[in-house]
């Protein structure tokens, strides 16, 4: 289906399908996810294909949501179905934004703020900024995440300015079907190793860690809470679950739940989760403020939301992290991680270069960021 992809489409894998949207039927680039989701069923009410893909950013209201003029929908990923490695150029120069050692130094700020103010936690991020000497077509990389993130959410989408979101996130916001509805919230962290009783060890860590289950429970808190007026009944298990990718474990609570109406949409529902304390804070109003004076760069699409969403309501929304914006020569990296009272600098830094990786291994590279 990639090999089909051409800028501007929107590419979207989920455990159950692949999506391949191409052209613009009819786009979207401005409004937020609430104003998209008065608008957008109009529109798909009366579209050849009944269905729009997308993005939103992290803020603001950048949104990139298109109606394909055709759409294809196939199997979801599966392991050993990819062909080979996708060449990709390595990048002439790489450049951390900030440095490791300023993001450390912003760590303890934060930590700071978390002591002095009603402020609990906030996802501080790192931004990686690769430059190549040709342009690198978002499709190669694409190919190799999909080769190995067989159980996630991989996408690229094109964006209004031309440049691509692309990434492979192991988190679902929110996927409704009918009246049932799920999310899938994860925080807390540890990097996966090759040895496996390393990796058994750091995996039992996370289970065990009190600062991480602090840092899911707000999560998972903040997810309930906003799916709870929109739902008849809501199952949240009471302890989160480890959750492994290629390079991270994760602490995830699977939250199921059952719509009033059923014909709330998924957007309708994404847009009332975005942004959940995994990529934003709590209280969310104060960690965005902090983070906007905390972090040298602007989110874009990272830590927004990507999915689609059809004419019956039903869709997938995934939230965009192990993501990077691709534009011709220049590529840039996300990463963050929870912040809160008991967290140490230097560990934070290296959550944000175990959970680069992810984007690093597609492009075969072996930097260590
Ligand atoms: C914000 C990111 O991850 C989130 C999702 C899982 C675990 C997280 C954590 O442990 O901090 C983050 O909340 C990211 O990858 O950039």
């Amino acid at each position: 289906m990639l090999e089909d992809y051409q800028p501007r489409d929107v590419f979207f894998a989920s455990p159950r399908r692949s999506l391949l949207g191409n052209g613009v039927a009819h786009g979207w680039d401005g409004g937020t996810p609430d104003e998209l989701a008065e608008c957008v069923p109009e529109v798909l009410a009366d579209a050849e294909v009944p269905v729009a893909l997308g993005a939103f950013p992290f803020g603001g209201n950048d949104s990139a949501l298109a109606v394909p003029k055709t759409l294809r929908v196939g199997a979801p990923p599966a392991p050993g179905r990819q062909g080979g490695p996708a060449r990709v150029p390595a990048p002439e120069r790489v450049r951390s934004v900030p440095s490791r050692g300023a993001h450390a130094e912003a760590v303890s700020a934060l930590v700071g703020r978390i002591a002095d103010t009603p402020l609990r936690k906030a996802v501080l991020a790192r931004m990686l900024e690769l430059d190549f000497a040709e342009p690198v077509a978002a499709e190669r990389i694409v190919a190799n995440l999909l080769r190995e993130n067989t159980s996630g959410y991989t996408f690229a989408v094109g964006l209004p300015d031309g440049a691509t979101l692309l990434g492979a996130s192991p988190e679902l916001l929110l996927a409704k079907r009918g009246a049932r509805v799920s999310s899938h919230p994860l925080a807390g962290s540890a990097r996966r190793s090759a040895d496996p009783v390393v990796d058994k060890e750091n995996g039992e860590a996370l289970a065990a860690s009190a600062k991480n289950r602090d840092e899911h429970a707000l999560v998972t808190e903040a997810v309930v809470e906003a799916l709870r007026p929109f739902c008849r009944t809501l199952h949240v298990p009471p302890e989160p679950m480890l959750v492994a990718t290629p390079t991270m474990w994760h602490l995830g609570t699977p939250i199921t739940g059952e719509l009033r109406d059923p014909g709330t949409t998924a957007l309708r529902l994404a847009a009332a989760l975005h942004p959940t304390p995994a990529v934003c804070g709590t209280p969310r109003a104060l960690a965005r403020q902090v983070l906007g004076e905390l972090e040298p760069f602007d989110r874009g699409y990272y830590a927004g939301t990507v999915g689609w969403v059809d004419r019956n309501g039903d869709g997938e929304w995934a939230v965009s992290i192990r993501c990077g914006e691709l534009a011709g020569t220049r590529m840039r990296l996300y990463a963050g991680g929870g912040i809160v009272a008991a967290s140490d600098p230097l560990a934070e830094v290296d959550e944000t270069s175990a959970k680069f990786q992810t984007l690093l291994r597609a492009m075969g590279s072996e930097l260590t960021a």
